[in-house]
């Protein structure tokens, strides 16, 4: 985060936005995003891209009339069009005096603590070095069931990553509606949102075109992420004039996502636990124990190991179940499950082997105190 009114600012454009209604890449349309990024750079602001546009800048290409649903198909098309789509960015940026840089991301690079601390660390490098870095999932090689799949969480993964101020996400709607505005003409725009409640969830639909794959419900979940980062965040129309610009200074159409200042916010290592990490197994408690470390926010003692499920290591994330399966959190253990097994049912003297907490509260995040995104 940078610390004077210069801000690092995470801007998230979709498919639909980029590209003219054949579904190729709009070069008008690249060239206002990068005319208004340029701007904020000028302005000595920090500034990191997620672009999405690399299926729909290749499936023409690949032979398709259409935008391929297989996943080869699509990856095919992305190959192709990712190379194109960096190519006319690296071209207009230099035409202004920037640079860019491409990085493209899987989920298991974010899933591992070390390839995501040392994506922190490269992008640092580039965004203090004046560089605008130019991201999107690494389509080409996920498989299914380990993608991303849309952008808008990858964006605002990435926001919480570098620590940005501000996550911006360009669609082709000027903002969140109180009802699907393609299902209801007196839809409202909500221009300030300052918490996601189970209201503001079943109002999001499903995409509006044939290009974009997250739809308003993929973008709720991504402002999940960013209020409970403690990082401000602004859904806008692409296109619109200076919408990019004027959302940093606070004065474009849109919604703003701003949590209360009230709300606590997730450091890094507890973002990575609740939203990267790839939890390997189960750790059942009893309700004395549920209560010491959601209420009485204690660590979680050895003796407290009610059962284990699944084969983990010391060091893996782990979800924490109650007697009558809720899931009650998230968190890193720090004896492998093995151990764990050994621990169950020894008494307190035994016990005095394990000086570590199973979990220490610090590694612990609880779903009541942060209002998890389900399954991204
Ligand atoms: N409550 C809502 N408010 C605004 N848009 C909504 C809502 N529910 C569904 N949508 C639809 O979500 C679409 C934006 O998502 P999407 O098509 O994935 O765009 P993008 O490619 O920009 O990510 C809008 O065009 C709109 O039709
Ligand atoms: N990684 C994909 C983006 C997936 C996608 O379509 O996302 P979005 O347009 O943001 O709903 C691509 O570049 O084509």
């Amino acid at each position: 985060m940078l610390t004077t009114d210069k801000k690092r600012v995470v801007i998230k454009i979709g498919s639909s936005s980029l590209t003219s209604l054949h579904g190729e890449i709009s070069r008008r349309k690249l060239e206002k995003l990068v005319d208004e990024v340029v701007q904020l750079k000028d302005d000595g602001h920090e500034v990191l891209l997620v672009s999405s546009g690399a299926v729909a800048a290749g499936y023409r290409k690949l032979g398709c009339l259409e935008r391929p649903s297989s996943l080869p198909e699509k990856q095919a098309a992305a190959s192709i069009g990712q190379g194109l789509l960096m190519e006319s960015y690296s071209d207009l940026f230099l035409s202004h005096g920037y640079m860019g840089s491409q990085i493209l991301i899987t989920r298991s690079d974010f899933s591992d603590e070390d390839r995501y601390n040392n994506a922190r660390n490269t992008i640092n490098v580039l965004l203090e070095r004046g560089i605008i870095p130019i991201v999107n999932e690494n389509d080409t090689i996920t498989i299914d069931r380990l993608k991303f799949g849309d952008n808008d969480t990858l964006s605002a993964k990435v926001a919480g990553l570098v620590d940005a101020d501000q996550l911006i996400i360009l669609s082709d709607i000027d903002g969140l509606y109180d009802d699907d505005p393609r299902k209801n003409e007196n839809a409202q725009l909500l221009q300030n949102v300052h918490e996601i409640t189970p209201e503001i969830e079943a109002v999001a639909g499903e995409p509006g075109s044939d290009v974009g794959t997250g739809g308003m419900k993929s973008k709720i979940d991504a402002f999940k992420i960013t209020m409970a980062s403690g990082i401000s965040s602004f859904l806008g129309k692409a296109g619109n004039d200076n919408i990019v610009y004027d959302a940093v200074y606070h004065n474009a159409k849109g919604t703003y996502f701003e949590a209360t200042e009230d709300t606590e916010n997730l450091d890094q290592k507890k973002q990575w636990i609740a939203f990267n990490s790839g939890p390997e197994g189960d750790v059942i408690i009893d309700h004395r124990a549920k209560e010491s470390i959601v209420e009485m926010k204690k660590s979680l003692l050895p003796m407290n190991v009610h059962h284990v499920n699944g084969r983990f290591k010391k060091g893996a994330v782990v979800r924490i179940h109650d007697l009558h399966g809720e899931e009650i959190g998230l968190g890193v253990v720090n004896y492998s499950s093995d151990e764990m097994k050994e621990m169950i049912g020894l008494t307190e003297p035994e016990l005095e082997s394990y000086e570590k907490a199973a979990i220490e509260r610090e590694d612990f995040v609880c779903h009541l105190e942060v209002a998890l995104p389900v399954g991204v």
